[in-house]
């Protein structure tokens, strides 16, 4: 697969309730969460796409994309990401995954096939469709979705053709997501 067929799209909104301040500017080892998901896609992709209504997120010189519906949570944010992308494949990742590898998104595009519309990390036994590559052909199934007020983004992944790619071993420990404090803390001791 070209780099060239390939989006990035970081999603950076919400509101980060859980942290208490907002989680892509948190710093992990000399980095900013959301820098470390922009440099995992960097060798993957053609470019990078910031969804947020933030402009802060300007200062990392990137195109940033507003929510089309405001305060509707990521499948929003992803059908906003996905309107605005001119490829067929685009990797998806959320702003809040410091340890996030570019090993780890290459095992994504390694599944790529004519049918899967999706294709999402599975660790811990948890599907991951913020760690996941969408075909922009998503967009349709998604915004019918958000027009009857769907707003669960497993369910309509689940709509669209999806595959698994299930990490096991030290793989697992990359997609670890910092929702709180705590869960700060146990990363940067
Ligand atoms: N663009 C966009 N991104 C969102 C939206 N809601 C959540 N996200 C992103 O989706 C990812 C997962 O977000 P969550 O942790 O589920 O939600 P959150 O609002 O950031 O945090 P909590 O309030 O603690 O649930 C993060 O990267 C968020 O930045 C939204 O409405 N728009």
């Amino acid at each position: 697969m070209d780099k060239n067929d390939i989006t990035g799209i970081i999603l950076s909104g919400g509101k980060s309730s859980r942290m208490g301040t907002d989680k892509g500017f948190l710093m992990y080892e000399g980095k900013s969460f959301v820098q470390h998901s922009i440099d995992a896609l960097k060798p993957l992709v053609s470019n990078t796409l910031i969804v947020s209504n933030n402009k802060a997120y300007d200062v990392f010189g990137l195109k940033r994309i507003e929510d089309v519906i405001e305060n509707a949570g990521p499948l929003a944010g992803i059908y906003s990401g996905l309107k605005q992308s001119s490829t067929a494949y685009n990797l998806v990742l959320s702003c809040d995954i410091p340890l996030i590898s570019t090993i780890i998104l290459k095992k994504l595009i390694h599944e790529i096939d004519v049918e899967s519309e999706v294709i999402q990390i599975k660790s811990h036994g948890k599907e991951m469709p913020l760690i996941a590559l969408y075909n922009k052909s998503c967009e349709t199934v998604f915004l019918k979705l958000l027009n009857e007020g769907e707003r669960r983004l497993q369910f309509a992944v689940n709509q669209c053709k999806v595959k698994q790619v299930v990490l096991t071993g030290e793989d697992v420990l990359f997609t670890q997501n910092i929702n709180t404090p705590e869960e700060l803390k146990e990363i940067i001791k």
